[in-house]
């Protein structure tokens, strides 16, 4: 066991927020800090065939932006076809997903100084018809990120997220507004308010980027000396 390892999970306010968009800058920003980091997502349903083997592109990703190479099933031992609710996904496929399943597939890289483990949707998606991805994420005792996808009704999904968090005890490590879908109507004032409410530190406020922005320069948005 790394005693020095710090591993996070990354959560968001929803689906399509921007959980990979920033784990991707957050790893960027780990490996100019000199870490060896790596990205892990344990379960994705969206997958393509590559190759010959299906492939979910947020895995792609994390493994393009991580410092330290893994394989890909390494990175992603879940992997389903259709984009659609994990649980739904694993059943078509004749499998089924649990807190057990996580435990005994997903490996946490020994020699990593930082691991960073992307969710899937928001805090509460189910595993099955008992349990959620944030039991597996309660009994790992990993830190937390919040991704808040900066759009109208944003503060209570935050917030409903931030209250379970902290009701299981787990530590919220910081989290980032980003705004994946461009201008919000005051967002200075939901930001703030967002600050004013969250005790953990704002690692970031990422504007909708052009296509020309890659997770390096997004990096540069975000502080992750408090991750260190
Ligand atoms: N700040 C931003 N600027 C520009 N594009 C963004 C920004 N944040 C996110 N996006 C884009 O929005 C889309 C959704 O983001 P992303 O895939 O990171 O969401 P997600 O929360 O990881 O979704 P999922 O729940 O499927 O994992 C992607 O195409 C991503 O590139
Ligand atoms: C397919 C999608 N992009 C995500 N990977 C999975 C989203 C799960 C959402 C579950 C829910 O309805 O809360
Ligand atoms: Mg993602």
């Amino acid at each position: 066991m790394n005693k020095g390892q710090r591993k996070f999970f990354v959560t968001g306010t929803d689906t399509e927020i921007g959980k990979t968009f920033i784990s991707a800058a957050l790893l960027r920003a780990l490996a100019h800090k000199g870490k060896k980091a790596a990205g892990l997502k344990p379960i994705a349903s969206d997958a393509q065939p590559v190759q010959g083997i299906m492939k979910n592109e947020d895995a792609l990703e994390l493994q393009k932006a991580a410092s330290m190479s893994l394989s890909y099933s390494e990175i992603n031992p879940f992997c389903f076809e259709p984009a659609i609710a994990p649980h739904i996904a694993a059943d078509l496929a004749g499998t089924s997903l649990s807190v057990e399943r996580l435990q005994n597939s997903v490996i946490i890289p020994d020699d990593a100084e930082t691991v960073l483990i992307e969710g899937a949707g928001g805090w509460l998606t189910p595993l099955n018809n008992q349990e959620t991805y944030a039991d597996w994420v309660e009994q790992s005792g990993f830190e937390v990120i919040l991704v808040v996808g900066m759009k109208l009704g944003c503060l209570n999904h935050a917030m409903l997220s931030v209250r379970d968090i902290e009701r299981r005890g787990l530590k919220l490590a910081g989290w980032v507004a980003n705004f994946p879908v461009g201008k919000m109507n005051m967002a200075e004032d939901n930001v703030q308010w967002l600050k004013s409410n969250i005790e953990a530190p704002c690692l970031g406020i990422v504007p909708q980027q052009d296509a020309s922005q890659d997770a390096d320069s997004v990096s540069q948005l975000l502080d992750v000396s408090s991750l260190l």
